[in-house]
């Protein structure tokens, strides 16, 4: 499969509960795609348009600021990993040189927004959170039964997280910002962001209609992820790889900088929810169609991000 397919949620998004055949054709074509390309787009995924353009107004609107007074944001890892992170400063391919991006990173129940200078960020940035979690939940028992197990509910009492900040997880929204290009001095190599796998179980992806995005097909082929009006990007991320047996591939992706002049003087904007699952939880493959358990040891969900994510800061 060398073309991310496209899947309609209104069953699973509508006020009336979905039928077990909704959920079992949910499952199977969700399957399809995420145990193939890894990536598939949802539509009716029942996240308000106007909840997810509020969030990039709101964003755009932060990443427009001075560098010096974003800076007054700027993460500071040794406390939380909240905030602002510069261009250059994080990178997801260890080779290369400089990722040119910016972004706001959102976890925890240690939160901070730039409140002061920007005061509707925040709001707009928690209302596209909440927004999205009858969908991230419905991903979860898609994928549950996907896998048949018997709990349907297995990965989403992983996942309190979700309705209870106060577990501790490394669950994450993440407003992206990639600046124009156009007459800056880009040195060779520079991407807007390396080739990488995510880390957690699954991510949810809102970009907006820049484009960019490539996801390495099977076949090793690069294969653009066009954005498509009013759907919702989901990819499965390395922790869900391990956990599946390696059922679901953690499919790798990049955005590079555009050749087009247009695409080079427009900022792209991306809005990234990555789902993990709680810390505590102990992850070990739940099955072993292509990987060997015993050479596998468990490992809770927060080591796992904690290796991934120490390699990824230049700081
Ligand atoms: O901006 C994008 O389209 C992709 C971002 C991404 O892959 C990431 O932050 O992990
Ligand atoms: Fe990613």
């Amino acid at each position: 499969m060398d073309k991310i397919p496209t899947v309609d949620f209104s069953h699973l998004s509508s006020a009336t509960p979905p039928s077990q055949s909704e959920w079992k054709e949910a499952a199977e074509t969700v399957f399809n795609a995420l145990s193939g390309i890894g990536f598939v787009y949802l539509t009716n995924h029942g996240v308000p348009d106007s909840v997810i353009e509020n969030a990039f107004t709101e964003s755009k609107d932060f990443f427009e600021l001075p560098t010096e007074t974003k800076m007054k944001s700027l993460k500071d890892i040794s406390k939380s990993f909240n905030g602002y992170a510069a261009p250059g400063q994080e990178s997801l391919h260890k080779d290369v040189p400089f990722e040119l991006r910016e972004s706001y990173d959102i976890c925890g129940n240690l939160r901070y927004f730039p409140d002061t200078i920007r005061p509707k960020f925040g709001s707009a940035m928690n209302a596209l959170e909440e927004a999205s979690k009858p969908l991230i939940k419905s991903l979860l028992r898609v994928l549950a039964i996907s896998l048949k197990l018997e709990d349907t509910d297995f990965f989403v009492e992983r996942t309190k997280a979700l309705d209870d900040l106060d577990i501790p997880s490394y669950t994450t929204i993440r407003s992206l910002y990639y600046p124009p290009t156009w007459n800056k001095n880009i040195s060779p190599g520079t991407v807007r962001c390396g080739d990488h796998s995510d880390y957690g179980t699954l991510t949810l992806l809102f970009q907006d209609a820049i484009g960019g995005l490539e996801v390495k097909a099977v076949n090793g082929e690069w294969v653009s992820a066009d954005p498509i009006p009013k759907t919702v990007l989901v990819n499965t991320g390395d922790l869900l790889e391990f956990w599946s047996g390696g059922v679901f591939p953690a499919t790798h992706h990049r955005v590079l900088i555009p050749e087009q002049e247009l695409r080079q003087k427009t900022a792209r904007q991306s809005i990234v929810y990555f789902v993990h699952p709680d810390d505590k939880v102990v992850i070990q493959p739940l099955s072993q169609s292509s990987t060997n358990q015993q050479n596998y040891q468990p490992v809770t969900a927060k080591e796992h991000a904690e290796t991934r994510l120490r390699a990824s800061y230049n700081y």
